[in-house]
């Protein structure tokens, strides 16, 4: 038997060596799939929540005159980063004196985006963070650990941010945006995609400190008057998420106290 299948494997290679060749190739593929897909322990997640670990810088956008997108590769091109809605990473890096910096970032990719993952970055010229990565280049590493943060979303948990990609979650959204000037508004084209693409279910009000001739939105500083239109009024599936330097903050949250958003229907970031 084994010797009349030498036989025709050898009449078979000699009739037709270039199908043998490629018969074992795509023998060998299966096989280094298989095993693969077998092997043990290759992580599906990057982050650890006990220690920092190095992510190589594989892309940067300039997205403003002032903000950019860093691309961090994974060390899979499988592997995800790990981190739940509504928490976030820390970085870790050395400022210019040689001690430790540690800032917060939260991705702008979600948890199933394979190989990588972006965070959309405002750099502040005196900022410690912002000069480290001021002078990063492709092939440098950022030191990260995760995930981090007190607030996890589930679905339909309360009407404070949606996973609108998500059918089965029926979330409205509603963000009041402040900014500086119009320049300095982050990612708006995305943002004016979702209100088209999910008309009564994410709605955005932009207010500027300086706002050009005819703009439509707010004027000034976020205002109690703007949160009391702009926001569903306080109910027990109402909750209000905050984000942003700690003056303004601290005034919203004077604000929303005083419309009647109870303590537990308000989280900081
Ligand atoms: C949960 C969470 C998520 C976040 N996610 C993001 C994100 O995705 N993207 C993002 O851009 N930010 C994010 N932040 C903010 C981020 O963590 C940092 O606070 C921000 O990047 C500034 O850090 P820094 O070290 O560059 O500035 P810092 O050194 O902390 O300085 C902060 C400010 O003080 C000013 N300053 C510092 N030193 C001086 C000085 N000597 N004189 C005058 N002014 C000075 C700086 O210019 C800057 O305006 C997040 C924050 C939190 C809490």
């Amino acid at each position: 038997m084994a010797s009349s299948l030498e036989e025709h494997l050898s009449d078979l290679l000699h009739d037709n060596p270039l199908g043998m060749a490629a018969a074992v190739a795509v023998l060998a593929v299966l096989l280094l799939l298989v095993m693969r897909l077998a092997a043990p322990g290759k992580p599906k997640t990057f982050l650890d929540p006990q220690q920092f670990q190095p992510l190589t810088l594989s892309r940067i956008d300039t997205l403003t005159h002032n903000t950019k997108r860093f691309v961090f590769k994974l060390p899979d091109p499988r592997m995800r980063v790990g981190l739940p809605t509504g928490q976030h990473i820390t970085f870790l890096a050395k400022d210019s004196d040689g001690k430790d910096v540690y800032r917060p970032y939260t991705p702008v990719t979600d948890d199933d985006t394979p190989g990588a993952v972006e965070f959309v970055i405002k750099l502040y010229e005196q900022g410690k963070m912002s000069q480290v990565l001021s002078k990063m280049g492709v092939g440098d590493a950022m030191l990260m650990k995760g995930p981090r943060g007190r607030f996890s979303y589930k679905r339909n948990m309360k009407r404070a941010f949606a996973i609108l990609k998500d059918p089965a979650d029926t979330t409205k959204v509603s963000v009041v945006f402040g900014n500086l000037s119009e320049e300095d508004i982050l990612l708006r084209r995305e943002l004016e995609e979702l209100e088209q693409q999910h008309p009564g279910r994410f709605k955005v009000y932009h207010v500027l400190n300086k706002a050009p001739e005819g703009w439509q939105g707010g004027v000034g500083f976020i205002s109690k008057d703007t949160l009391q239109q702009r926001l569903p009024p306080p109910a027990d599936d109402v909750m209000v998420l905050r984000c942003g330097p700690k003056p303004m903050n601290d005034a919203m949250k004077g604000y929303l106290d005083a419309l009647g958003y109870a303590e537990d229907a308000q989280f900081e970031f």
